[in-house]
């Protein structure tokens, strides 16, 4: 495995767990699909809602860009408005239950986000036959994994600050509308050649509430996981995504990841060493966490930052120590890290028009693929006047399963 696809899905466990201990609701009718898509009352009519999806023959691929846990991303041309699109194929789980829980959670919260820093899904299109779902994004001409392992010289600190600025807004947006993403990691990073930075890949991401219920504790990759969650607390906050963006920022600024743990224990410890052990008398609690049953951490007194850091101003250690506070409840929070000196002071963070453009690698990379099964020339014109709006596809695809 190299860097690249380490950094895409390190030891990434249980990327969704139906059957653990989050509360579900069954999803079996239309109507509740709609609801659950849409979160209008049910007693919409469906048309008036989600409308009509067009038929993915109107696209044509140009070449694969991505392959995800949940499905493969072409670069592809709208040929009706001739936009450029990022397609994603939702890959069907035929043994189950047809369309993956994580794929309805991802078109049901990116339907309803809209931010410049959100990555926006225009449309879901359907295929010739009702397993095929892609979902039709605006293209992002790279991800800061790929971007981070094929650069020439790494990223400047006032390119590192531009960047976090742009994630720490998405997340704002994300946490003000009571959703967390859990699974922020540099290759979920999309960068526009305008350098505008997207937060991408909702699989995972979950609306949250008063009062916080279970949610699996295996969630966000690996090297990216908020101790509470290596340590089993049974709730989590939008504070596992801002412990994720310390990650990225800590590995922007040291041009290599922070944190490879290579398993659960190694991430403690690798945690650990560069933080110190924590206790009660930082994070109450702590010590009641159902994994130190079994576990105890290894005792290492001193916080190394700037030992990692040594050339980080004073202001940049303290935003990387208040992303890093053992404590959920304590950590700060996106709009707490806007408010940070270190992106009011020198050096100031780049205007992300003027991030330099970078060679569009992977157009080339993933050329040899072959085209969505679905997007060969399926006769879309005698198709035009029967589309299925999106509730209907998805009503008759969810069999059984039981979702959020
Ligand atoms: N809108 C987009 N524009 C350009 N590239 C994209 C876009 N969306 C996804 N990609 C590319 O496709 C890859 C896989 O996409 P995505 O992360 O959404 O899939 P996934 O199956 O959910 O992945 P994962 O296994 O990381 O959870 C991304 O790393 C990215 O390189």
């Amino acid at each position: 495995m190299n860097a690249e696809s380490l950094r895409k899905s390190p030891n990434k466990t249980n990327k969704e767990t139906e059957n653990g201990a989050e509360p579900s609701a069954p999803i079996s009718k239309k109507g509740i699909l709609t609801s659950f898509l849409t979160g209008k009352s049910m007693d919409i009519p469906d048309s008036d809602i989600l409308g009509r999806c067009r038929f993915v023959s109107e696209f044509e691929k140009l070449n694969r860009i991505g392959e995800g846990t949940y499905g493969i991303v072409y670069r592809a041309k709208d040929t009706i408005s001739d936009k450029i699109v990022a397609l994603k194929k939702v890959r069907m789980d035929l043994e189950r239950d047809g369309i993956p829980v994580s794929s309805l959670r991802e078109i049901q919260v990116l339907l309803k986000c809209r931010h410049e820093n959100i990555v926006h899904l225009k449309e879901v299109v359907v295929g010739r036959s009702l397993e095929s779902i892609f979902l039709a994004m605006e293209y992002c001409e790279q991800d800061l994994a790929s971007l981070l392992d094929n650069m020439q010289a790494p990223f400047t600190e006032s390119q590192v600050k531009c960047i976090m600025l742009q994630v720490l807004r998405g997340l704002r947006y994300l946490h003000h509308n009571f959703v967390v993403h859990r699974d922020l990691k540099v290759s979920n990073l999309l960068m526009t050649d305008k350098g505008c930075v997207k937060i991408a890949d909702f699989g995972l991401a979950r609306w949250f509430g008063v009062p916080l219920r279970p949610m699996t504790p295996h969630v966000v990759t690996l090297w990216y996981r908020a101790p509470e969650l290596l340590l089993q607390a049974p709730t989590q906050t939008t504070s596992v995504d801002m412990w994720a963006a310390g990650c990225i920022l800590g590995e922007l600024l040291g041009h290599k990841p922070l944190l490879p743990g290579r398993s659960e224990i190694q991430q403690l410890e690798l945690i650990v060493d560069l933080l110190g052990t924590p206790s009660d008398a930082i994070w109450p609690g702590f010590s009641e966490l159902p994994a130190l049953e079994n576990y105890s951490l290894k005792q290492q007194p001193y916080n190394n930052l700037k030992q990692r850091f040594p050339w980080l101003s004073a202001a940049g250690l303290r935003l990387l120590n208040f992303l890093f506070m053992y404590d959920p409840r304590k950590r700060a929070t996106a709009e707490e890290c806007l408010q940070s000196s270190y992106f009011k002071e020198p050096p100031l963070p780049c205007d992300p028009k003027l991030m330099p453009t970078f060679p569009q690698h992977r157009n080339i990379k993933g050329s040899k693929t072959s085209a969505p099964s679905d997007s060969t020339n399926t006769g879309a014109g005698d198709q035009t006047n029967n589309l299925p709006a999106i509730s209907d596809l998805l009503g008759s695809l969810v069999k059984k399963r039981r979702i959020e």
